[in-house]
């Protein structure tokens, strides 16, 4: 059916429809002039674009539908059945599976964000929308004062309408939400250091916002939608760019900034030595060179405006500005008792030297008791603020662990300066790339890396240390971004304290870590591109879009080597995963398959006279060997140089013969008599009600490895889950394979074919359908789920509802492989057993975490506290 015409009554609420018109009827009347539609499968009205135009820039932030392309398979089916998970309320999310996308244009070239919007249809619904015809009477919500002044412009070239939305409203409600929902979005900034806060959403009010925008509104926000202007200030970034203009005959705003880096103030300021002859005013706390009087000096002496350098003047005007917003915000925080102060606005845009002086000032004033915080999204905060005027698109329902944050390919090049589109299809991403590769490497410029020494000795208001050359002015002009949804993550629930979980063992605040490991990603490249553009075929097509994705992942870590905190608090699982993103980004869906096949046929075929060997043994062997059999199998991995070195040296099985005849106990972490106590030992102790295996990769380490485990579970009534990655991150098996796998295995094996017929994995399997029902209900099930991540870590703060769900009736939790148990979760702590298994796959790493060597093994054991 056509979409209806323009004209039609259809109901239009004020936010923009995405209309699905399938199985639309004419209700009533079909001769009415307007008769009513119905349009039974159309969702909540959905929001796209919100728009917020300030004098220098315009900010955009909008919604893309996600395509879901999560199949809904037979395992997903039989899962969602066996553990009783609904497929979700879609009412209630009306944003389910999308993106939020936050794009910047100078207001000076306002018609290059009418022809983005306009290519991008983001004022009809977007290109994905359903609905193609030309809307005359949309509605768009936009904020700032060029919501006034451009809204014919819009109208004429859009055909659209703004609908203007209060300024403070927007401001409030964009920090409220950023602040509940994004983890790390805050961060201070002293003495050049960015430190990011964690926020608890349930503790977050009251507090003071402050908007620097040319001038300056303070803001006391005490709950959802209740807040009051208390104070302001007329002297704000307006006050700098215009004195700043007459003094220094700056053109820009950023220029002024730049020139403030290489000035030195006290050729400006009257400073308190200045005063006392070269001497502290000690008494009252100040010292020589603190600011008695900006701009002081110059009254004294017979110069002229010429006579001073503009870089001079500059650093004074900013400071003065900063230090006098930073007091008075102080003050007003004291004034209501708020504890704490998070500054935004146009003045800011992540300016190091500005935010390290307006630190400066709330410290010195609070006298340490008060901290400056900045807000990573800060220029965001009115647009989103007017996206989340929209009714109903369910935004503010989603809490931290809904989202997840991904910095596409363009990230490193735009970093947080204005910048236009965001690249949209494959070939666009691997044209600009080409064209970025023949301008050189102009536009990943390094940063110099702020030195850690280096003070000044000085007190009172005095030179952070970030000033100078030291810092490129918008070295701190964070990414952000792209936002995505995913109201179905959920947090794990057999973790401890949610508050203190930390995923990443390794902290990479640790320059000589980042570099490390930096360098580690980057040495693995040659050969993830080899493997990648094999896995498609190797053709040209493939070839190019190898290259694109080398430099494209290249630019990512050049830019983190620059600027370690540019994409928010970093971690090693955030770097391996944003690699797998990366891959995916140029359509490389599974590098690793064919190799993956690979090794799970070889491995299958020795399965059998492993379990026999296993049927041999004796419970407490049998156990052990189980164990060994876990870690040596853990060998095969191609994320690991070391590893991979090896696999030339040998087939699978004898790699696989070789790694289990070195396992001597003691490993260097070995509480395996714990585990065995807990499994063998006290038998008045029931056998565990459910495992969760979280397996790692494919061929050997899951069939050698951690099958032949989860039999022995199961064995023992332990019903199991395998969980397994949701989407393919080097040669971790997924869990759309893991079924087929199972499968084949369960042909070699009753008690597994018996597991997973009663799991339901085994539904079309060619094993003799007749008898598996009356058997079913002699075995507990083997199941397997999608842990939520294509990754080859795991953060359990957001893992898939199927987990989640899993987790609830879980009373032991077993993590396999090196991204899972060591680099991620080696220290968390679980409501439940847990066994951490590993083989350590790097000398660094082994040394750093057991003062251990490579190929060292992991068998950590934790009852449930
Ligand atoms: C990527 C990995 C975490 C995967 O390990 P796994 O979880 O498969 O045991 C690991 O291979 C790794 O840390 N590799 C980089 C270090 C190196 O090449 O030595
Ligand atoms: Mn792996």
């Amino acid at each position: 059916m056509a979409p209806p015409a323009g004209n039609s009554s259809i109901h239009r609420s004020s936010s923009r429809p995405q209309l699905d018109v399938s199985k639309a009827e004419i209700q009533g009347n079909l001769e009415e002039k307007d008769p009513t539609i119905l349009l039974p499968n159309q969702s909540d009205d959905l929001s796209h674009l919100a728009l917020d135009i300030g004098g220098s820039l315009i900010k955009l932030v909008y919604f893309s539908r996600h395509e879901d392309q999560s199949s809904d398979d037979k395992r997903k089916r039989s899962v969602k059945d066996r553990l009783g998970i609904s497929n979700g309320n879609r009412r209630s999310y009306p944003i389910l599976g999308g993106r939020l996308h936050f794009v910047k244009f100078e207001t000076r070239k306002i018609n290059e964000c009418l022809d983005f919007i306009s290519s991008k249809q983001l004022h009809c619904g977007g290109l994905e929308s359903h609905y193609t015809g030309a809307d005359r009477n949309a509605i768009i919500k936009a904020t700032g004062g060029g919501a006034y002044k451009y809204a014919d412009l819009f109208k004429e070239r859009l055909g659209v309408s703004l609908d203007k939305e209060d300024e403070m409203d927007c401001l409030v409600a964009g920090a409220n939400f950023l602040l509940k929902a994004i983890r790390h979005e805050a961060f201070t900034h002293m003495e050049g250091q960015k430190e990011f806060v964690q926020i608890d959403p349930n503790d977050l009010f009251p507090y003071l916002l402050v908007n620097i925008g040319s001038g300056v509104s303070m803001i006391k926000v005490d709950e959802e939608g209740k807040f009051e202007r208390v104070s302001g200030t007329n002297v704000g970034g307006g006050t700098y760019w215009g004195l700043g203009r007459l003094l220094t005959k700056c053109k820009s705003f950023d220029e002024l900034l730049e020139l403030s880096q290489k000035g030195d103030n006290s050729n400006i300021d009257m400073l308190v030595g200045d005063i006392y002859g070269g001497l502290d005013y000690s008494k009252i706390g100040l010292s020589a060179s603190t600011i008695a009087s900006s701009f002081g000096k110059t009254i004294s002496e017979k110069k002229e405006l010429s006579d001073y350098r503009p870089e001079d003047i500059s650093l004074s005007l900013l400071r003065m500005i900063s230090y006098n917003i930073g007091q008075i915000a102080y003050l007003n925080a004291l004034r209501f008792g708020l504890k704490r102060i998070f500054f935004g606005g146009f003045f800011i845009r992540g300016h190091a030297y500005t935010m390290d002086t307006i630190s400066f000032a709330v410290h010195f004033w609070s006298k340490g008791e008060a901290q400056a915080m900045f807000l990573r999204h800060e220029g965001f905060l009115g647009a989103l603020g007017a996206f989340m005027s929209y009714e109903k698109h369910g935004l503010d329902d989603l809490m931290v662990h809904h989202l997840v944050e991904r910095f596409p390919m363009g990230a490193p090049y735009t970093g947080g300066k204005i910048h236009g589109p965001p690249l949209g299809d494959l070939n666009e991403k691997i044209s600009w790339m080409e064209k970025f590769l023949q301008k050189g490497t102009e536009i990943t410029a390094p940063v110099p890396m702020t030195p850690a020494s280096g003070t000044t000795g000085l007190g009172g208001f005095e030179v952070p240390l970030s000033k100078g050359s030291t810092l490129r002015p918008d070295a701190s002009a964070l990414n952000v971004g792209v936002l995505h949804l995913v109201p179905t993550l959920e947090v794990f629930p057999l973790l401890a304290d949610i508050k203190t979980y930390e995923p990443n063992t390794i902290d990479l605040a640790d320059p000589s870590e980042l570099e490390y490991w930096l360098k580690v990603l980057s040495d693995h490249l040659p050969d993830l591109v080899d493997k990648a553009v094999a896995s498609e075929g190797g053709t040209d097509d493939a070839k190019k879009r190898g290259d694109a994705f080398a430099h494209a992942f290249s630019a990512h870590l050049a830019r983190l080597m620059e600027e370690p905190t540019a994409y928010g608090k970093l971690g090693l699982a955030n770097l391996l995963e944003m690699r797998e993103e990366c891959l995916r980004e140029f359509h490389f869906g599974d590098a690793y398959k064919s190799i993956k096949q690979r090794e799970n046929e070889a491995s299958l075929a020795v399965l059998p006279d492993l379990l026999m060997e296993l049927d041999g043994m004796d419970e407490e062997t049998r156990l052990l060997t189980l164990i060994e059999g876990v870690l040596a199998a853990n060998i095969f991995d191609w994320g690991s140089r070391a590893c991979v070195e090896l696999y030339h040296k040998g087939t699978i099985i004898e790699i696989y013969r070789m790694s289990r005849n070195k396992m001597q106990r003691p490993w260097r972490v070995d509480d395996f008599d714990g585990f065995k106590e807990r499994i063998l030992g006290d038998k008045k102790q029931p056998p565990h009600r459910r495992a969760l295996l979280f397996v790692d990769n494919s061929g050997a380490d899951v069939v050698l490895g951690m099958l032949p485990l989860a039999r022995e579970l199961l064995l023992r009534g332990t019903e199991v889950v395998l969980v397994a990655n949701s989407l393919p991150a080097l040669n971790d098996v997924t869990a759309m394979e893991l079924p087929d796998i199972v499968a084949e295995a369960a042909k070699h094996c009753d008690i597994l074919r018996r597991a997973a017929e009663a799991g339901g994995l085994l539904v079309d399997a060619m094993i003799n359908a007749s008898d598996s029902s009356k058997e079913n209900s002699s075995s507990v099930p083997l199941m397997v789920v999608e842990n939520g991540c294509g990754s080859p870590c795991i953060d359990l703060r957001q893992v898939s509802s199927e987990l989640a769900a899993a987790a609830k009736d879980a009373d032991l939790v077993i993590l396999e492989g090196m991204g899972r148990a060591l680099h991620t979760n080696l220290n968390a702590q679980f409501k439940c057993d847990a066994l951490k298994l590993a083989m350590v796959k790097n000398q660094r790493l082994a040394e750093k975490l057991v003062k251990g060597n490579i190929y060292d093994c992991i068998c950590k054991y934790e009852p449930a506290s």
